[in-house]
């Protein structure tokens, strides 16, 4: 990648891919998935954060373990890498119960489901992460399976068909989404606990950062662990991921303990700036605000200033630039705030008076 100090992006497009191979990237890649499994935490009591969901989902399973009943059904909804996957794990711990681990875009049919469903043991949780990227027949299969734990397995087609009904044991669905919103109401209503997963406190990714470091057996004072914490972008899988990355500065360039002065030098390496964005998130805004003024911009427009698809800009770069409020999506183009000037150290241009707001070179 060759961002220029204009924000402008001198390579050819799609010479590499920004989504998967960003160090800030929300999605696990071949190395996080090889780590993760030693660093989940194993119950709910070294599950870190997450105060509410994790009260109610104490209950909800205590509950159940008195009743010698099978759990509810749950719903984890929240972004990449906060923790759904190891929820999941956690609760068919808590329940002395084995986990079938699948995922919507793996059942295109509902043959596919039935199959999963048929060879479930009694009190098993089944995991579906991305639920909401299951075909509509696997959906409608799903629906019965959750209220009735019967499926009606179909045999044969046309007018010969004939729906054979399938008991099935008891168990626990446990469907993780990263988009809430866009499940079928009939399907979010036959849940019995909705967990809304949270961005992480600073403080509690550095209680993460503390126990991964404890597993991984580095040592990280309290301030290396802040400044790592701090450019996370309140996402426990990027803090594991910011802190490999600082561990292998630190054992090659210093003596292996990490603090504050190695973890900035080591992210700096790794262009993560003390906010944690990285390249392409500061491209975004370097041009909007060097380009454009500070907007109101298009999409478009911003997208072809830094040599990027439209959907990587939206999709890859903005969501954590608003976040952060950094910048606005408003109905006459991206906009940045006064907050963006102060990150990269820019003055706005004086306001012309009576204008109102910020009129970039381009304006709207
Ligand atoms: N609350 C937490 N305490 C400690 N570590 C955590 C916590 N939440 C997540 N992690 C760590 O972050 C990593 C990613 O978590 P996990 O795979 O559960 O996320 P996810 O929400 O399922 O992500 P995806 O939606 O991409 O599958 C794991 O290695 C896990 O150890």
């Amino acid at each position: 990648m060759n961002w220029d100090d204009t924000g402008a992006d001198t390579r050819t497009p799609h010479d590499e891919d920004d989504r998967d191979d960003r160090l800030v990237a929300p999605s696990a890649d071949g190395e996080d998935q090889a780590v993760e499994a030693a660093l989940r935490p194993k119950s709910l009591d070294e599950f870190v954060g997450q105060e509410r969901v994790r009260e109610q989902l104490d209950l909800v399973l205590k509950a159940a373990l008195a009743r010698g009943a099978t759990a509810d059904h749950v719903l984890l909804s929240g972004a990449p890498g906060l923790g759904k996957t190891t929820l999941s794990m956690i609760i068919a711990a808590e329940m002395n119960a084995p986990i079938r681990i699948t995922s919507g875009p793996a059942i295109q049919h509902a043959g596919d489901l039935a199959a999963i469903l048929s060879s479930l043991q009694e009190g098993e949780v089944l995991f579906l992460d991305e639920i909401h990227r299951m075909s509509r027949p696997a959906e409608e299969m799903l629906y019965m399976a959750m209220e009735d734990f019967r499926v009606d397995v179909i045999v044969g087609k046309g007018p010969g068909a004939t729906a054979i009904p399938l008991e099935l044991p008891p168990f626990t669905l446990v469907g993780a989404t990263t988009r809430a919103g866009l499940l079928p109401p009939p399907l979010r209503d036959r849940f019995g606990f909705t967990g809304h997963m949270e961005f992480y406190e600073s403080a509690e990714l550095e209680r993460v950062l503390h126990r991964s470091a404890q597993l991984l057996d580095l040592e990280i004072d309290a301030e290396g662990a802040a400044e790592i914490a701090g450019r996370s972008r309140g996402t426990p899988r990027i803090a594991n991921r910011l802190l490999r990355r600082v561990r292998d500065y630190a054992q090659v360039k210093a003596d292996g303990v990490i603090n504050r002065e190695i973890a900035q030098v080591a992210l700096a390496v790794y262009e993560v700036d003390a906010r944690g964005l990285d390249r392409l998130d500061r491209a975004v805004l370097r041009a909007l605000l060097k380009l454009f003024g500070g907007g109101p911009v298009g999409l478009s427009t911003l997208a072809v200033a830094v040599g990027e698809e439209r959907e990587t800009v939206e999709e890859v770069a903005e969501p954590f630039l608003v976040r952060e409020g950094l910048l606005a999506r408003t109905p006459r183009g991206r906009v940045a705030t006064p907050a963006a000037w102060a990150h990269l150290g820019l003055v706005p241009p004086q306001q012309a008076p009576g204008t109102a707001g910020q009129q970039g070179l381009f304006g709207a």
